[in-house]
C-alpha cells in the first residue's frame, strides 16, 4: 500500500497515512490564490482517468486514517494533461480548511469515477448555448470552454458569472481571456464567446442576480443579443441552489426541457455546493 506524508495539524511533523485502495494519489503542480475565499489549483492527471468535459470528481487530502472526499467540479478540459480546480475556501470547512493551505509538490487524493450532469452529450446542438455560473459555478464551464467539441456544436457561447465582489471575477475574466491565444483551441474560440459579468455585493459596472438582469432584458440589450429561445439555444446552470431554482423555472417557463444522457435536450442544472 502505498503512503505519503502530511503535515499535522500544526503544520510541524510529518504524519504517514495509508493511501485508501482504489483512490489515485496526484502531485499538485501549481496553486494560485484570488481572494480569501477562492483559488484555483492544478495537479498531475491520473493516466488512466477518463472523463467528460464538465463533469466532477470526488478530492481529498491524505491527512487522515479515513479521509474526507468533496465533490469537485474539474476546470480543466478533457484533453488536457493536468486538471484543474476552482475552489471555495470555508473557514471551517472539513476539507477546504485545509486545502487551502496545499503547496506545490503536495498530494491530493481522488477517487476514480467521474460523472455529472453538466456535458454537451445531455444538450441537443444548437446556434447558442448559454453557460449561467455564480462564484465556483463557473469550474465545469472553464472545462467547456477550453473542449474543442463545445465549438462543434454551438456557433456562440454565452458564458454568464455572478459573485459578490469584483475580484471574485477574475478567474472567469483570465479565463476567457486566455482562450485566444490557446494555442490548441485559440483558433477555434476566436470571437465565439462572450462573458457577462455580475456582482452582488460589491459596486461594480453591472450589479445584480443574472434572473433579475435577463429578467429586466437588460441583459439582452447589454449584449445586443435576441433573447433566448429554445429553438436556437441551450442553456447550461451551475451555482447555488438558489439561482439554479430561480434560472431552471425561467428556462422552463419559456420552453426550455432538461435533457441528460439518455434523453438529450435544451438544458441541463448542476449545483455547485450543498447548502
Ligand atoms: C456536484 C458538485 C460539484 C462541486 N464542485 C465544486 C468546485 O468545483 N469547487 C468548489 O469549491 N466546491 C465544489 N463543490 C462543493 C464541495 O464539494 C465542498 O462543499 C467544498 O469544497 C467545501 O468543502 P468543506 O468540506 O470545506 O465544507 P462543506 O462542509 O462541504 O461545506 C460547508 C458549507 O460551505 C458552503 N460551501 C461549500 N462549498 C461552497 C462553494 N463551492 N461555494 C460557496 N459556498 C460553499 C455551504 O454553505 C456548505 O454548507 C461541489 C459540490 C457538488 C455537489
Amino acid at each position: 500500500m502505498n503512503t505519503t506524508s502530511a503535515l499535522n495539524a500544526a503544520g510541524a511533523k510529518p504524519l504517514q497515512f495509508p493511501i485508501p485502495a482504489n483512490v489515485y494519489a496526484e502531485t499538485v503542480v501549481s496553486v494560485k490564490h484570488y481572494t480569501d475565499r477562492l483559488f484555483s489549483f492544478r495537479i498531475t492527471r491520473p493516466q488512466s482517468l477518463r472523463f467528460r468535459s464538465g463533469e466532477f470528481v470526488m478530492i481529498g487530502l491524505p491527512n487522515a486514517e479515513k479521509p474526507i472526499f468533496r465533490a469537485y467540479s474539474v476546470a480543466s478540459p478533457a484533453w488536457d494533461d493536468e486538471l484543474e480546480f476552482f475552489s471555495i475556501k470555508v473557514p471551517d470547512g472539513p476539507l477546504t480548511s485545509e486545502l487551502q493551505k496545499i503547496q506545490v509538490g503536495d498530494t491530493v487524493i481522488m477517487r476514480q469515477k467521474s460523472t455529472g450532469t453538466l456535458v454537451l452529450d445531455a444538450l441537443t446542438p444548437a446556434k447558442r448555448v448559454f453557460m449561467i455560473s455564480t462564484g465556483t459555478g463557473i469550474a465545469p464551464f472553464a472545462s467547456l470552454l477550453r473542449d474543442p467539441d463545445t465549438y462543434e456544436k454551438f456557433d456562440q457561447v454565452i458564458l454568464t458569472h455572478t459573485c459578490r465582489d469584483n475580484a471574485e471575477l477574475t478567474y472567469g475574466q483570465e479565463l476567457v481571456a486566455a482562450l485566444e491565444s490557446d494555442p490548441l483551441i485559440g483558433e477555434l474560440t476566436g470571437g465565439r464567446v462572450t462573458l457577462y459579468n455580475s456582482t452582488t455585493r460589491e459596486d461594480s459596472a453591472r450589479m445584480g442576480r443574472i434572473t433579475a438582469l435577463i429578467g429586466s432584458s437588460k441583459f439582452y440589450t447589454d449584449l445586443g443579443i435576441d433573447k433566448l429561445n429554445p429553438e436556437t439555444d441551450r442553456i447550461m446552470i451551475c451555482g447555488s441552489m438558489h439561482m439554479l431554482k430561480d434560472v431552471k423555472e425561467l428556462a422552463e417557463s419559456l420552453g426550455f426541457q432538461e435533457g441528460s444522457l439518455s434523453h438529450p435536450a435544451t438544458f441541463v442544472v448542476e449545483r455547485a455546493f450543498v447548502g
